[in-house]
Order: C-alpha cells, then sequence, then structure tokens
C-alpha cells in the first residue's frame, strides 16, 4: 500500500482558490498511491485566525468539491487534511474531510482538542464530541488532528475502536517541531500502528510552521521525514505490519483495563 503525504507551503500570498487548484493538481499527480494526505487548515493557515470567519465553508463548499474531484481523477482514498467548517446551526469546527476514490465524502472529523489555552482555535472554533475511524481496503484509518497528539487518551480510544494506521493533519509550529516528531514517535509505539503525520511548511498569522512531516511503522522506525520546505513524501506500507507488530511483540495484551485507584495513606 503505498501513501503519499503532501507537506504544504502555507504563503498568505497566495489566495485560497489558487492554493485549492494547485493542490488539487498535485493530488492528481499522485495516482499511484492508494492514500494521500494533506495538512491541517490548509486553505485559510491553521494560525490565520483573521481570515476563519469569513473564509469558512461549509460540507459540499469549494475546497470540499475540488478535492471530491481530485481524489476521484487521481482514484486514491484522500485525507484531505481539514478546512474550518461553517456549521449552519453553530459554531464554526477544524474539520477533517476524507474521501473515497469515487470522490465520494465518507467521513468528517471535528478535531477535539483545541489548540491556542485562552486565544485563538481555543476560543474562536467549537470541540468535536466524537472519535472517528474509517474502514478502508488497507486497513482501519483513525483520524486526529494536530495538537490532538498530545492527548495519549484519544489515541488508546482510537486503537480500541480497530485503528491500525493513524492519520495525523497539522499546522504544528517551528517553535515545538522536536514534539511534533518525538510524539509522533511515540503514538506509533504506544499503540502499534503506522502514523502519517502531515505539517505544513511557510509562516502563517506570524507563526512559522515547522515541516517535519513523517511516516513512522508499529515499531516507531521513521520510514521518512520531510524537511523545512514543500515536499512529497511517498511510502510504500505493509499493512500487515501491524498485526505482525502486535502479535510479535504483545505488550498491548498487558494494559491494565482499569488502572487501580491511588491508596491513600495516613
Ligand atoms: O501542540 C502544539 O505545540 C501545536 C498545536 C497546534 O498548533 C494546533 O493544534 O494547531
Amino acid at each position: 500500500m503505498r501513501a503519499s503525504l503532501i507537506q504544504l507551503d502555507i504563503d498568505p500570498a497566495e489566495s485560497p482558490e489558487d492554493r485549492r487548484t494547485r493542490t488539487a493538481a498535485l493530488v492528481r499527480g499522485l495516482h499511484d498511491s492508494d492514500l494521500v494526505l494533506l495538512p491541517e487548515l490548509w486553505p485559510l493557515g491553521g494560525f490565520a485566525y483573521d481570515a476563519w470567519s469569513a473564509g469558512a465553508e461549509t460540507l459540499d463548499g469549494p475546497t470540499a468539491e475540488a478535492m471530491s474531484a481530485a481524489a476521484a481523477d487521481a482514484g486514491v482514498w484522500l485525507h484531505a487534511g481539514s478546512i474550518v467548517e461553517r456549521d449552519p446551526d453553530g459554531p464554526i469546527f477544524n474539520t477533517s474531510l476524507l474521501f473515497s476514490p469515487s470522490g465520494e465524502l465518507v467521513h468528517t472529523y471535528r478535531k477535539i482538542h483545541r489548540f491556542g489555552f485562552d486565544s485563538g482555535e481555543a476560543v474562536a472554533m467549537g470541540a468535536g464530541t466524537e472519535i472517528v475511524t474509517a474502514a478502508t481496503p488497507f486497513g482501519t484509518l483513525g483520524l486526529a488532528t494536530c495538537y490532538d497528539l498530545r492527548f495519549p487518551e484519544l489515541f488508546r480510544a482510537l486503537l480500541d475502536a480497530g485503528t491500525e494506521i493513524l492519520t495525523i493533519p497539522a499546522a504544528w509550529p517551528a517553535r515545538r517541531v522536536e514534539h511534533w516528531t518525538l510524539l509522533a514517535r511515540a503514538r506509533a509505539v504506544e499503540e502499534q500502528a503506522y502514523v502519517l503525520a502531515c505539517n505544513n511548511t511557510g509562516t502563517h498569522g506570524g507563526v512559522p510552521q515547522g515541516g517535519h512531516s513523517l511516516v513512522v511503522d508499529p515499531w516507531g522506525k521513521v520510514l521518512a521525514e520531510a524537511g523545512e520546505a514543500e515536499e512529497i513524501l511517498t511510502v510504500d506500507l505493509d499493512p500487515g505490519l501491524v498485526a505482525k507488530s502486535r502479535a510479535d511483540f504483545p505488550v498491548l495484551r498487558d494494559r491494565l483495563m482499569g488502572i487501580p485507584a491511588p491508596v491513600e495513606r495516613g
């Protein structure tokens, strides 16, 4: 199974329309892949807060329309990263879109952990409330987005829901890029799953982005890692390796499904 990650450069001088057209052409060029992954909030920029309200889109908006057509033309599963989703009845959300090779929008995932503490996404967006997995011919995908990577309990829940390949689009800043690569490897080792972690590059909202998208196997080995510029990573994965790793080194069998309560000592 062949996976490609498109580490896009997000330049505020490029309009969302032009970026959509350019990205769709990149996806179409990856017709030899089975799965293509894009970064978080790439049409507007993960830190371009000022653009979010006016640029928010519905699930049949211009990004979804362009990515559906690109997935169908390339004949690939396309995790189109995330968009600022306008929910007609609620707040905006950071929503990932997964298209089948026929161009059908088969799953959406609203980011659960919002980044920014008392500002940015944490105040501007609503929080997702559902974990999302997706059955594909090459294994079950588990969807998570950027800051979610810091919360292992979400990944345990994705594991319990059958995940074999974790897909993580991001707009992860350069300042903490060591956390990004470290946590991506940690999640692979911890869940004994493939991790496809697709970041962006460039600077938006004044925040330089870290690049270093990476593909990690269930043993924690980095199969490919991007640099700091726009780049496409293409890697061949062995879908059978997840079950093999879990059988050969059955650490997940030793999980305590209820952690004992702390003993109070007087
Ligand atoms: O956790 C971090 O350091 C970065 C998270 C982030 O930038 C995001 O979720 O958009």
